[in-house]
């Protein structure tokens, strides 16, 4: 296996992309790692696990909120090929992805002692990921890897977001229910972490009318000549 590294650190590579709902971090950061021959680290199901414990035990208030997921055991898979996600040994893969959690989830990442508890374990996968690693999330460019040397701000149009994810739902949700999942959790995300505006030496990448081969091309360009 060839081993990604910044030439001028011998760093291994970690590419941040941070954005708004339904902006296309996951697939896209799927396929910049898949093409690059990096790991994956998907930080937004991190917090849905918690969501799910959450919503397992019947719990609610930030205190037994923080309490039940910062004891948790949450492991997740680094393969761009082969996502999954145990929390306290269940897999929750699938379960992650139901609208009820979409709609409960920032109750659960707005809880600050949750953040800091899954930004310390963040951290570690990056470090552990000797290949090199694309990271994901809502605040990986700012708080959980500001040094990695690609740093992406996706972003696309409201409208466009809305209109992937009711794709992508097929009618398992409406679209009052698409636009709250959309516009609604961006509104509460925002609160705790600052992916509406590109922090400093952010690259931003407008996706509204760019197909997804296209932005991993764009990204894939960027890690071409990294940021030292
Ligand atoms: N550039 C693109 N053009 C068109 N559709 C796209 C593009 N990028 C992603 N999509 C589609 O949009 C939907 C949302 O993408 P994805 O789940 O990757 O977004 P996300 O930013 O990770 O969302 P969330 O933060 O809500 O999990 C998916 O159905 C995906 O296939
Ligand atoms: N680094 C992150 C990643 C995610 N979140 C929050 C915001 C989302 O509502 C939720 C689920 O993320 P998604 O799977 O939709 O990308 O987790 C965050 O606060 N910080």
């Amino acid at each position: 296996m060839v081993t990604v590294t910044d030439v001028q650190t011998e760093r291994p590579l970690v590419v941040a992309i941070d954005g708004p709902s339904g902006s296309g971090k996951s697939s896209t950061a799927r396929g910049v790692a898949e093409r690059l021959g990096l790991a994956y680290l998907d930080t937004g199901a991190m917090y849905r696990a918690g969501a799910w414990l959450v919503a397992d035990q019947n719990l609610s208030g930030p205190q037994e909120i923080a309490e039940a997921v910062c004891a948790a055991d949450i492991e997740i898979g680094t393969d761009p090929g082969d996502f999954w996600i145990r929390i306290d040994g269940t897999d929750v893969t699938t379960a992650i992805r139901e609208p009820r959690i979409s709609q409960a989830v920032s109750a659960v990442a707005t809880v600050q002692p949750v953040r800091d508890a899954l930004i310390d374990q963040q951290r570690e996968l990056i470090a552990d990921a000797e290949r090199g690693i694309v990271v994901e999330g809502r605040d990986i460019t700012t708080v959980v890897a500001p040094d990695a040397q690609v740093r992406v701000l996706l972003v696309a149009d409201p409208q466009a977001r809305i209109a992937r994810r009711e794709a992508e739902l097929a009618g398992a949700a409406s679209t009052a229910e698409v636009t709250d999942q959309v516009i609604r959790r961006d509104r509460d995300d925002s609160t705790v972490a600052a992916f509406t505006e590109a922090a400093e030496g952010v690259t931003v990448i407008d996706s509204t009318h760019l197909g997804l081969a296209e932005v991993i091309d764009q990204i894939c360009s960027l890690a071409e000549k990294p940021t030292p």
